[in-house]
């Protein structure tokens, strides 16, 4: 990497402002994975013993700007004490004088969490004004946050056109394995897209259908594809306006030879709950009432077979609703089927899907879990990551 890192700089008794990416999958207000926390342990604890004051600055969730009481990071700072072993002071905002007279008291290799930065919204609007009042805070910003890296916000752009900016270990380890994996791939290569955010990826699917060899569409954003192809979907999640889009996609998979794997069949419920009805039906058997919270027992079978065949397979988003048991079979067969494949390097990207691994105590048989779902998905597409863009050149 051509960029600065923490081991070119000196931060002794220096304020650090490490953008660190804690947004993780949380249940009534309990963390249910924690990996992207521990994976900031190595810088964090890092800066502590080089004797930095370490002001670490996350979003949490999807706020748009606004306080929400659910989504501040109090139960983060709590899990973050345990891990380090160490007092994480919290406080209820991210900037301004009653966060800086908190600073002025820190002593070296004290850890400070700020509040959730989207609950402000020059945020995600990169404002050079909310940019300037967190570089005010700190001699030194460390960009750790792999998983925001995608994007081009205060505290992951903006701030470090303020001061001196370099990456943190985890970003610097990101970069470098994904970065190997893809600069010759293996193949064939498969990527698995799933999960529920339908806006975010379906422009990655675009961009993926020039480098794969198959792609397999699983999740939530699976249903925009299966009505683009003609079929009811009942009340499965859709993008109604990305319907054109998908069947172009279709199109260009097939002229580009690239095997494009869609359910066949789907697991639906008359309710999206733990205790709704739920059969198996062919995927242009969904009824009107129900919707798709999983795929099928067949398009499992199809999955796995490809994944097993494949010699570089990423994959982001679950295939279904695995946080419910009754429809965490797909996402459960995939993850198998990449724990078993021999001779497979396996990416696995997103916060809910390395939840899922690990649910299923296959974390460690992956070849690697990157902390970034997005982020990891644009750097596979080739885009330019605007949080590694700005920092220092080395
Ligand atoms: N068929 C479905 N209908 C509704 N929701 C679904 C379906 N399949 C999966 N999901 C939900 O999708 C969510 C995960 O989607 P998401 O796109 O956020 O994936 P991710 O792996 O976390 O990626 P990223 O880190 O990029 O956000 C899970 O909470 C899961 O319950
Ligand atoms: O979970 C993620 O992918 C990152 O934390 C970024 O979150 P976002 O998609 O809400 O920007």
């Amino acid at each position: 990497m051509n960029k600065k890192t923490l081991k070119d700089i000196d931060v002794k008794g220096k304020r650090v402002f490490c953008r660190v990416d804690f947004n993780v999958p949380m249940q009534d207000g309990k963390i249910t994975d924690e990996t992207r926390i521990r994976a900031a342990l190595p810088t964090i604890q890092y800066l502590m013993e080089q004797g930095a004051k370490v002001i670490l600055a996350s979003h949490f969730g999807r706020p748009k700007g606004k306080v929400v009481e659910e989504m501040r990071l109090t139960p983060v700072g709590v899990r973050l004490a345990e891990l380090l072993g160490k007092d994480v002071k919290k406080v209820d905002e991210a900037y301004g004088d009653s966060v800086k007279a908190v600073i002025s008291s820190m002593n070296e290799g004290d850890v400070l969490l700020l509040e959730n930065v989207r609950f402000y919204p020059g945020e995600e609007k990169n404002d050079p004004e909310l940019a300037k009042a967190f570089a005010e805070l700190a001699d030194v910003y460390v960009n750790d946050a792999f998983g925001a890296a995608h994007r081009a916000h205060a505290s992951t752009e903006g701030i470090a056109h303020n001061l001196p900016a370099v990456s943190g270990f985890l970003m610097e380890k990101e970069l470098d394995v994904l970065g190997k994996a893809l600069s010759n791939p293996e193949r064939p290569f498969t990527a698995i897209i799933g999960g529920a955010k339908v806006k975010d990826k379906i422009g990655v699917i675009e961009n993926l259908l020039e480098l794969v060899d198959n792609l397999i569409i699983g999740g939530g954003l699976a249903y925009t594809f299966i009505k683009a192809q003609g079929h009811e979907i009942g009340k499965s999640l859709l993008e109604a306006d990305k319907i054109d889009l998908a069947k172009s996609f279709m199109e260009k998979a097939k002229a580009k030879g690239v095997n494009f794997y869609m359910p066949v069949d789907a697991i639906v419920a008359d309710d999206f709950s733990a205790d709704a009805n739920s059969k198996v039906v062919a995927i242009e058997e969904i009824p009107a009432d129900w919707e798709a919270l999983d795929i099928g027992p067949k398009t499992a079978e199809i999955y796995r077979d490809v994944i097993q065949k494949s010699k570089l397979v990423i994959w982001n988003g679950p295939m279904g609703v695995f946080e419910i048991d009754k429809f965490a079979g797909g996402t459960k067969a995939v993850a198998e089927a990449l724990a078993e494949a021999q001779g497979t390097y396996s990416v696995i990207g997103g916060g809910d899907s390395a939840a899922a691994a690990e649910k299923f105590g296959l974390a460690e048989k992956m070849s690697h879990i990157s902390t970034g779902g997005g982020a990891s998905l644009e750097f596979i597409e080739g885009k330019a990551l605007p949080g590694v863009m700005a920092l220092n050149d080395k």
